[in-house]
């Protein structure tokens, strides 16, 4: 499982958890603007804007799950198991694969607006990257500081969706997540006094109680409703430690601990890391399950008119400061 949410205050801020039982060797790679991506159908993609996120390198291409260009346009590519569904080239369209969407759409657009427009004419095709590496079912979060939207490709075609609460996870499609908030809506933060009956005497006897039945369970669904909840009523600061440890809040309400989702013998999954960009300073902050200090690569301490990638090793073991 995976959730990845979006959080403005005086910035705009975008990351994601990314839940699974393996890591795949992640980094934070920086893809300067004169990196060449060549596309499988024909092509390149150079001169792009440059971009920031967490990949894995093969074959020294970048496989991003998450990332965000100089321009403060963010995506981040979430598991959408049994319900992705992706195409054949289609001769005319862009066709692109699972794995270019990223580079794509980052390396050409400057906001959500132009997104939309490029989206009109791709086509998301099924070429894996290599023909032993399954194609990662996906669908995908693009935000920026006006806007969000959601992009999923079904059996029935490319839907793109308004997010109005800017935040993504797994299975249901979209629609279906947005539209079961409906049964959370007398959800508050404030405490409630009774209603159940004036006949009964009903008591407050905690805080909180107004979040009374906000689910606590790790599934997708209920993630979606507990991080929407979180972030929709988050308040912070705007300063940038305010911020960024607000979002790490916001996200830590739907972190998964080692031992509480079984997939097999020893097999548990977990929160590998928590990311979170300021998509105006290109700063990349995250933390990982073992390491939960937070560390940062900023893009702009790189040439980004360079053509090679930058590649940062996530810091792992936990950074304890003793006080005595
Ligand atoms: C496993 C990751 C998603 C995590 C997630 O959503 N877990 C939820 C589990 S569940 O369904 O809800 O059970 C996804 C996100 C991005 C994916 C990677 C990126 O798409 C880049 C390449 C794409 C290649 O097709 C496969 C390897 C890969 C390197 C992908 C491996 C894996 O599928 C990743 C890392």
């Amino acid at each position: 499982m995976c959730t990845a949410a979006t959080y403005k205050t005086k910035d705009f801020y975008f990351g994601r958890t990314l839940d699974y039982e393996i890591s795949y060797g992640d980094q934070v790679v920086i893809t300067p603007r004169n990196y060449v991506f060549d596309l499988r159908e024909g092509g390149q993609l150079k001169n792009h804007y440059a971009m920031i996120g967490m990949a894995c390198v093969m074959e020294n291409y970048p496989l991003y799950y998450d990332a965000v260009n100089e321009k403060g346009l963010g995506i981040a590519g979430l598991n959408f198991v049994g319900n992705a569904s992706y195409k054949k080239p289609v001769e005319g369209k862009d066709n692109i694969t699972q794995f270019e969407l990223i580079p794509w759409i980052l390396g050409k657009c400057a906001t959500v607006k132009e997104a939309r427009q490029l989206l009109k004419n791709m086509n998301l095709i099924d070429t894996p990257f290599l023909p032993d590496l399954p194609v990662a079912q996906l669908h995908w979060i693009i935000a920026d500081k006006e806007e969000c939207i959601t992009l999923e490709s079904l059996e029935e075609g490319m839907k793109i969706y308004d997010n109005p609460v800017g935040v993504l996870t797994n299975n249901p499609p979209f629609n279906y997540q947005m539209f079961n908030l409906n049964n959370y809506m007398q959800l508050a933060v404030e405490n409630r006094s009774n209603t159940f009956s004036e006949n009964l005497e009903l008591n407050q006897y905690s805080r909180g109680m107004g979040g009374m039945g906000l689910p606590g369970d790790l599934s997708s669904q209920s993630r979606f409703v507990r991080v929407a909840f979180v972030k929709m009523n988050s308040l912070s600061g705007d300063s940038e430690e305010e911020s960024v440890s607000q979002f790490f809040h916001i996200l830590g309400s739907v972190d998964q601990q080692r031992g509480c989702c079984k997939l097999g013998e020893d097999k548990y999954e977990i929160t590998l890391y928590t990311s979170c960009c300021n998509t105006d300073k290109g700063i990349y902050y995250y933390n990982t399950y073992d390491n939960h200090q937070i560390s940062a690569v900023d893009m702009h301490k790189a040439d980004l008119e360079g053509e090679k990638l930058y590649t940062y090793a996530p810091i792992k073991g936990e950074q304890i400061r003793m006080q005595n």
